[in-house]
C-alpha cells in the first residue's frame, strides 16, 4: 500500500539524520587534508579535484536526481569542506547582488569570505595584495563586447586567469513600486544601459539614464528615491527590498556575460589541462603591413582554433594595439605548444594572461 505523506516525511527525515552523519564524516575528512596542507603549505582550493569528484560521481549516479542537481549540490558541499580547511577570500565588483557576485558563488559555492570592492581596479588591487585570494570580474558580454577595463588591467597585472563562468543575464527594472509610472532616473551600470537601450527608448523615452558604478549600487539608491530606477537582478531587488516593475528588459533575451577567476600564481598556480581548455593571450605585433596577418599563421599552421579576437589602443599615440585572443586548448598540448612558441617569436610584446578549463 503507498505510504501516506506524514509516513514518506519520518523516513525523509530518517534520511537527512543519516546524510547529516555522512556529511560530518566528508567535513572531518576534508579538515585533516587541510591539516596536511597546512604542514606542506599547499594550496587549498584544487578546482580540477572538484571537478573530477563531480565527474565520478555523475558517472556512478542512476537514481532519480539529474546531473545537473547532482554538480550543484557537490558544488556546495565541497565548498563547506573547504571553508573548514580555510575560508577563500573572494573580491568581486558590489555591493551585494550584482552578477559578479552570483559568478564568484557559481564557480566557488556559497562557503566563501565575499569581498565587495567598488570598481574592477579595486578587485585587482585585492587580489594582488593578499587581502583577498580570488577576484572575479567580468571581461565581456554577448551584446556589449568587451569589459574594457578588465582588459586593460589584465595587461599590466601579476595576476592570472584561472578559470571562467559565463552567465545567462537577466536584467530587471526594479523600484519601490511595481509600476512604470513616474520614474524620472534610470540607475545602473553603462553595460546595463546598454544592454536595456532598446526596451528604456520605448518604454521610458523620457527617464534620465544615470551610470553608477554597478548594477547593485542603481538598486541600492533606487529604494532610496521613488523617482528612480534601478537595472538588476533580482537578487539585488530582493537585497533592497525592491519590486520588479519589468522582468527581462534586456534587448537580447539571450544576453550572457563570461566573467573570469584570477589569482596570484602563488595562490594557485595554472591548472593542468582536463582536455576542454582555453589560453588567453596579449600580445603586440610591429606596426608594419601583414604583421597581423602573420601572427595568425602558426595557429592555422599547427591546427589550434582561436576562438576570441579583440584589440584595444596601446595608449602610444602611434595607432598601435594590443591583440586579446583566445585559443582552444592547454600548452600541455604539443601542437599549441608548437604554435605559442611560433607565436612568441613574431610578437614585440607576448603575456599568457591564464590557461583554464572551459564555462560548460
Ligand atoms: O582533495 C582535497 O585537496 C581537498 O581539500 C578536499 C576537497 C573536497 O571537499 O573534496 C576540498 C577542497 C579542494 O578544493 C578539493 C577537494
Amino acid at each position: 500500500m503507498a505510504k501516506t505523506l506524514p509516513e514518506l516525511r519520518v523516513l525523509i527525515d530518517a534520511v537527512d539524520l543519516e546524510l547529516l552523519a555522512l556529511l560530518n564524516r566528508r567535513a572531518a575528512l576534508a579538515h585533516e587534508v587541510g591539516e596536511i596542507k597546512k604542514v606542506e603549505g599547499s594550496v587549498v582550493f584544487r578546482p580540477e579535484r572538484e571537478a573530477q569528484v563531480i565527474q565520478t560521481l555523475q558517472s556512478a549516479n542512476d537514481g532519480a536526481l539529474k546531473n545537473e542537481s547532482v554538480a550543484v549540490i557537490w558544488r556546495e558541499i565541497m565548498s563547506a569542506c573547504r571553508a573548514l580547511e580555510a575560508p577563500q577570500r573572494v573580491a568581486f565588483l558590489g555591493p551585494r547582488g550584482t552578477f559578479t557576485e552570483e559568478a564568484a558563488l557559481r564557480f566557488f559555492g556559497s562557503s566563501i569570505q565575499r569581498i565587495p570592492c567598488t570598481n574592477f581596479d579595486e578587485v585587482f588591487h585585492a587580489t594582488t595584495s593578499g587581502a583577498a585570494e580570488y577576484g572575479v570580474v567580468a571581461v565581456e558580454n554577448s551584446t556589449e563586447g568587451v569589459v574594457t577595463r578588465s582588459l586593460d588591467l589584465l595587461l599590466n597585472s601579476p595576476l592570472h586567469i584561472v578559470g571562467e563562468i559565463s552567465l545567462l543575464v537577466r536584467h530587471h527594472l526594479l523600484r519601490t513600486t511595481a509600476s512604470l509610472e513616474g520614474i524620472e532616473v534610470v540607475l545602473a551600470h553603462p553595460q546595463a544601459l546598454a544592454q536595456c537601450q532598446d526596451w528604456l527608448t520605448i518604454h521610458l523615452p523620457h527617464a534620465e539614464r544615470r551610470a553608477v558604478s554597478s548594477n547593485a549600487e542603481g538598486a541600492r539608491l533606487a529604494a532610496t528615491n521613488p523617482a528612480w530606477a534601478g537595472i538588476a537582478s533580482e537578487r539585488a531587488g530582493s537585497e533592497f527590498g525592491l519590486h520588479i516593475a519589468s522582468h527581462a528588459i534586456q534587448d537580447d533575451a539571450f544576453n550572457r556575460t563570461r566573467f573570469v577567476v584570477v589569482c596570484l600564481p602563488s595562490v594557485l598556480p595554472a591548472p593542468v589541462a582536463t582536455g576542454k581548455d582555453c589560453t588567453s593571450l596579449v600580445v603586440s605585433v610591429p606596426n608594419k603591413p601583414g604583421a597581423v596577418h602573420d601572427m595568425l599563421v602558426p595557429l592555422k599552421t599547427h591546427g589550434v582554433s582561436m576562438t576570441r579576437f579583440e584589440s584595444r589602443p596601446a595608449r602610444s599615440g602611434q595607432w598601435e594595439y594590443y591583440f586579446y585572443i583566445d585559443l582552444q586548448g592547454h600548452p600541455s598540448q604539443p601542437h599549441v605548444a608548437a604554435a605559442l612558441k611560433d607565436l612568441e617569436g613574431l610578437c614585440a610584446f607576448y603575456k599568457v594572461l591564464g590557461t583554464y578549463p572551459l564555462a560548460d
